[in-house]
This record gives C-alpha cells, sequence and structure tokens, in this order.
C-alpha cells in the first residue's frame, strides 16, 4: 500500500537515488533547505530542519518519515555537525512523535564505525580472502566527527523508540556512487551502494515492520564487510547489484 512520506534532504543525492526509483510507488512530501531546481514527484517544503515549528508543518498526514537531511561530508567541522545533524534529527524526531508518525528511517553511516578499519586490518578488510564483518550489534567506533554525529542520530532515534514507541531504522550507507562502483577505491567498491539498491532498501524501510534496527546500506559486493544479513531478514532486502560484477 502507499504511504505518505516526508523525505527531508530531498535534494541531496540520496534523494536523487530514492525518487528515481520511488516516485510513483508512495505520496511523497519533500524537504529541504535548498529551493527545487527540477520538478519533484510532490510538495517541496523549503525548511531548515532545525526549525522546529516549519518540520512540525512537514510532519501532518505523514505516515513514515526518511530523514537524510544533514551534513554528509566525513570532515564536517563540529559546528555544522552540531547543528544540522544532531540538533537537526533531535528535531526531525521530536516532530514526528508529535504528529503519530509510525516511522522514520535515519541516514546513518559507515563513518559511525570507521574506526573499526585499524592499519592493522587495511587494506585487506577491503580484499576478498578476509572475512572480517561487522553486523550492527558492534558498538559505534566512529573515526571523525562526522561519524559522532551519525552515532548520534542512531542513539537519538534509540531514545525516541523507548520513550515513545516509534518504529526507527538506522541505515549506515556505505558508498552510494552512480552508475558504476567507485573507480580505484578498494574501500568504496567494498561498501558501494548502487542506485537501484538504494531506492529498493528504503521502500524496505517505509514497507516493513520493525522495532528499532541498524542495518548496513550496500549492494551485494563479493567482498564486503558490512553484513547484509539484517537488512535482509528483518527489511527483505534483495540486493541486486554487485560492484565484482560490474563492467
Ligand atoms: N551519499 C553517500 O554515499 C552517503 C550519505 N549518507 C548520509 O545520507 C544523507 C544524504 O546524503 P547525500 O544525499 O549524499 O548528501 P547531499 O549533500 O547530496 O544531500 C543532503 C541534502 O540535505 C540538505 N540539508 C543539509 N542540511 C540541511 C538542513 N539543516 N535543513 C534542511 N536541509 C538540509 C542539503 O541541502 C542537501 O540537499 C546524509 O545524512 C549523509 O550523511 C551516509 C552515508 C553515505
Ligand atoms: O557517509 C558518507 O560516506 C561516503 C563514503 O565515505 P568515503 O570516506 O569513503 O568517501 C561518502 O562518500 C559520503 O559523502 C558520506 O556522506
Amino acid at each position: 500500500m502507499a504511504q505518505s512520506v516526508l523525505l527531508t534532504g530531498a535534494a541531496g543525492r540520496v534523494g536523487e537515488a530514492i525518487l528515481g526509483g520511488l516516485a510513483d510507488e508512495h505520496e511523497w512530501r519533500l524537504l529541504d533547505r535548498d529551493p527545487p531546481t527540477e520538478d519533484y514527484p510532490g510538495e517541496f517544503v523549503v525548511a531548515d530542519i532545525t526549525e522546529m515549528e516549519a518540520v512540525r508543518e512537514a510532519m501532518d498526514g505523514i505516515d513514515v518519515v526518511i530523514h537524510l537531511a544533514g551534513d554528509p561530508r566525513p570532515e564536517a567541522p563540529w559546528d555544522s555537525v552540531l547543528t544540522n545533524n544532531i540538533d537537526g534529527t533531535r528535531t526531525v524526531f521530536e516532530a514526528a512523535v508529535d504528529a503519530g508518525v509510525e516511522k522514520v528511517a535515519f541516514a546513518s553511516s559507515n563513518h559511525a564505525v570507521g574506526a573499526y578499519e585499524t592499519e592493522e586490518r587495511t587494506p585487506d578488510l577491503y580484499r576478498p580472502h578476509d572475512d572480517y564483518l561487522l553486523d550492527g550489534t558492534e558498538l559505534p567506533r566512529p573515526g571523525n566527527l562526522y561519524g559522532v554525529s551519525k552515532a548520534a542520530g542512531e542513539t537519538l532515534g534509540r531514545y525516541y523508540h523507548d520513550e515513545y514507541d516509534l518504529s526507527v531504522v538506522n541505515v549506515r550507507i556505505g558508498n552510494l556512487t552512480e552508475g558504476h562502483p567507485p573507480i580505484d577505491y578498494e574501500r568504496g567498491q567494498a561498501m558501494w551502494l548502487s542506485y537501484r539498491d538504494c531506492a529498493h532498501l528504503f521502500d524496505r524501510c517505509i514497507r516493513a515492520d520493525y522495532e528499532y534496527e541498524i542495518v548496513y546500506g550496500i549492494s551485494d559486493n563479493d567482498r564486503k564487510y558490512y553484513s547484509l544479513e539484517r537488512a535482509k531478514e528483518v527489511l527483505g532486502y534483495e540486493p541486486r547489484d554487485n560492484s565484482a560484477r560490474h563492467d
């Protein structure tokens, strides 16, 4: 059944992948602080996610929130991630609960666990003979302040789930690249997420039933150090792409 979905950060790359695959599948309301420069499949709200009243208004009648808006730069400075990624994410969760939203899918990141990639483990970690695997049960281990902000977003979700019974899925997205896996970048190839697998994964976040989950968002790459088992089991994720089998 089609759901009413609020997509924050709709004007960005992940938003493009999701809308590219799912424009006709759901009723969309799009939110971004950047005004639209093209046609979008739904009402477009120009607002900053740190503005509580604007975010509350955008939640009206919404079943599911896909929360992408934020500073995506691994090297982003603290001021920016504190405002956009932590304060903004709290605002989104708070408004979602107040509006009676059922589910929130939060765009977390590989950088929430980037420090597991120690000097001893790399570069073997990125290669097929290595069997090291993170599965989402491990503690966050960020390697930068951006990763800290994503771990904080996951923890905010935990709080809003436990306190208010909101269904929350954190998708630790790998490396979304359009058309082909990253070139000459082993780490990026191991965590490649194709546009079509991205759209399908977030469709499953909209449709599946869950309580509080942490899953990895990558394609079914031959060499991976992130397990897809939880995404498959809980969400019904069935990735179709693989960086090793791409021309
Ligand atoms: N692209 C990737 O490979 C990955 C992305 N992510 C996460 O996915 C999300 C989306 O990333 P991308 O689409 O790549 O980034 P992007 O920069 O292309 O898009 C982010 C969008 O959010 C908007 N935005 C930023 N701060 C905002 C605010 N305070 N209020 C309203 N809108 C705001 C921007 O205007 C932009 O359109 C981010 O949270 C990022 O951390 C996580 C892992 C990998
Ligand atoms: O969280 C993110 O991760 C991807 C992949 O990280 P990278 O350090 O291997 O480039 C990054 O491209 C994206 O911008 C970021 O939001």
